[in-house]
């Protein structure tokens, strides 16, 4: 299968990019609103039910409250009616008149407090909920990428749609609360819906026309800000890069002596300034469009006030009904406003979960099979390349083409080659982190993709030139090359000692606990060729049946390259190993030595036959001895 057609296949590469999503799509995404339910349900149980009942109670006391502020206006007129204004309670007080007044107020009092309460409770069992749903997405967004393939993370498209989804994460969290607040107001609305209906069915037909303009407003500018976003992810994420290179230790030093500050702060200052510009496009037509249809609403409500008041004078309503209709009308409207808004708002929110939702879908494709072959232990033919080529997702050229040849059992092999010529990627197809497009790659007879990705992984230590600085203890630097071992203390000590880390560590004020890196506080930075020695020491807590070393000496001094050669030579055990170096002295002391040009294989054979041939390798062999004469 060429990497052509898995390309077009995958689903990321051919996303469209919403320059302004049509309202349909707008709807469409709120598919995405039962399974982020689902995942809020899974989060927790109890907190979400204690949620939902809380809220379903708190909907309908606002109606209640206002029935009761009704009927104790109500009782007032009542009261004045039969005995008139009273200047001495007293005795009203006695004579038990003012009896049902009081359990009225009484009444509207528990209301209100209850209101209060229960709204807080409901507040809080959101912001617990939100910030486990927060926790529980961020460890499966990190499960889920660990799971992807290497080619996924040089995808600039999944970088973007990865953003996104962190962002989501962090910022979207707020769409829980807003959706049951959406439930709670939708009761609360059908609520009064009734009370209105029962007095005056027509006031709800004038309520919808007044709204419905700024329902439609307020989802086509969500989903312009959405657009805006999307757009610009690629940008945001240069900020992100920029932010971190201006400011970050491992950078400083090449920054403070190119002088590179002005250079960064003004790209960012540009860049940041063009996202603004978009943003605010959308944010002033919001504005503007946003009073237009706010003032139709209350000509809406201003229409049913005066009909309201007209129908009280007339005797059709008391002034008790006036109050509870009046009130039911400005509560409806605000609360249809914000139902509408907060609606359009859930659809914007939809559509960022689309990213979250649309990164967890991404498969990888390097993937063990069903029934691994066993892997041998030991290894007995070797690894055979069979007309191996590759080409990297979206590259016209082939890194590597028509590569023929055996890494024979307990064999130390040598890659040479100028920048480029491919040596770094024939590593990469060699542990699978990418399969080829072209020919095979047997292990024993059996192409790589019928082991077990663990077992071949865990038989391969590959240590790359570009291994990672992990800001952790020096022993935890070590252990990551076998991290089950983390505890195992007699190991990563060898496996430092035949790296020659031992005598590195032994310098550090606090041996294998010191932490490395000036990121947190008390680590120590090391020099280049520190870092190297405790990287390949990563190699050496693998009991790999293959180690395979991509410049691993090229930050060490003649004698330290020297001594970690002679150990592993010494403790290889019969083991293969794959070494790339342009350090002539190191390539001389494998077993054979391939030479790479322009992705294919040039020679090979063995440094005395290679410089007895006369060829690339006689050639660039010359030039670094006479570098050194
Ligand atoms: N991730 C990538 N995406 C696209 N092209 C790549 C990628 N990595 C390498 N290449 C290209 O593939 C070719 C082979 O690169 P490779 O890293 O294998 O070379 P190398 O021999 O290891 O070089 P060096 O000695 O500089 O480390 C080069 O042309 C390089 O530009």
């Amino acid at each position: 299968m060429s990497r052509h057609y898995k390309a077009s296949a995958r689903p990321r590469r051919v996303e469209p990019r919403p320059e302004s999503s049509s309202l349909r799509e707008r709807l469409a995404a709120l598919r995405n609103v039962p399974p982020f339910l689902l995942s809020i349900w899974h989060t927790s149980h109890w907190l979400t039910l204690c949620s939902v009942v809380l809220r379903l109670v708190r909907a309908v006391l606002p109606v209640a409250t206002l029935y009761v502020g009704k009927l104790i206006i109500d009782e007032v007129m009542h009261l004045l009616r039969t005995s008139g204004p009273h200047p001495d309670m007293s005795g009203w007080l006695s004579n038990g008149m003012l009896h049902h007044l009081w359990m009225l107020l009484a009444l509207e009092f528990t209301l209100a407090v209850s209101a209060d309460l229960l709204g807080r409770v409901a507040a809080m069992c959101d912001s617990l909920l939100t910030e486990l749903y927060s926790n529980s997405t961020s460890v499966r967004l990190m499960e889920h990428a660990a799971s992807l393939d290497l080619e996924d993370f040089e995808d600039a498209d999944l970088q973007d749609r990865l953003d996104r989804a962190r962002r989501q994460v962090a910022g979207r969290s707020v769409l829980l609360s807003q959706l049951l607040g959406q439930a709670q107001d939708a009761i609360t609305i059908i609520s009064f819906a009734i009370g209105l209906l029962v007095y005056a069915p027509w006031l709800i037909v004038l309520l919808l026309v007044a709204l419905v303009p700024s329902f439609v407003g307020e989802m086509h500018f969500n989903a312009q800000s959405y657009a805006v976003n999307f757009q610009w992810t690629p940008e945001r994420r240069e900020l992100d890069y920029l932010r971190m290179v201006g400011a970050s230790a491992q950078t400083a030093k090449e920054v403070k002596s190119f002088g590179l500050n002005r250079f960064l702060i003004d790209r960012y200052a540009e860049l940041s300034q063009s996202i603004y510009r978009a943003n605010r496009r959308v944010a002033f037509r919001r504005a503007g469009w946003g009073g237009v249809f706010t003032t139709i609403g209350t000509i809406g409500y201003y229409t049913a006030y005066a009909i309201i008041a007209f129908r009280t004078v007339r005797g059709d309503f008391s002034i008790g009904d006036l109050t509870f209709l009046s009130g039911s009308f400005r509560r409806l409207r605000t609360l249809l406003d914000s139902l509408l808004s907060g609606f359009s708002q859930v659809a914007g929110q939809a559509l960022y979960l689309d990213d979250l939702f649309s990164f967890f879908r991404i498969e990888p494709e390097i993937l063990s099979p069903e029934n691994p072959h066993p892997f041998p232990n030991p290894i007995r033919e070797g690894i055979m390349f069979e007309d191996v080529g590759f080409r990297y997702p979206g590259a016209e050229r082939w890194a590597v083409r028509h590569l023929n040849f055996t890494l024979r059992a307990g064999e130390v092999l040598a890659l040479v080659g100028e920048n480029g010529a491919g040596k770094t990627t024939l590593v990469k197809l060699l542990s699978r982190l990418y399969d080829p497009d072209e020919g095979r790659i047997l292990l024993d007879g059996h192409p790589l993709s019928d082991y077990s990705l663990a077992e071949l992984r865990a038989n391969i230590g590959v240590i790359f030139q570009d291994y990672v600085r992990y800001y952790f203890t020096a022993s935890d630097n070590i252990a990551v090359g076998r991290i089950e071992a983390r505890d195992d203390e007699v190991r990563i000590t060898d496996a430092a000692r035949r790296s020659i880390a031992d005598a590195v560590i032994a310098r550090l004020p606090k041996g294998y606990k010191q932490m490395l890196g000036k990121l947190f506080k008390e680590g120590v930075d090391l020099s280049g060729g520190e870092w190297q020695k405790i990287a390949i020491a990563r190699a050496y807590m693998r009991d790999a049946q293959l180690l395979v070393l991509d410049e691993p000496t090229a930050a060490l001094d003649a004698r330290s390259e020297f001594e970690v050669f002679q150990r592993f030579k010494e403790l290889s055990h019969g083991r293969s190993a794959v070494i790339i170096s342009h350090r002539f002295s190191t390539v001389r002391m494998a077993d054979r030595i391939i030479v790479m040009r322009h992705g294919q294989i040039s020679e090979m054979g063995s440094h005395e036959q290679l410089v007895a041939a006369g060829g690339h390798y006689a050639e660039l062999f010359e030039l670094q001895a006479a570098g050194y004469r």
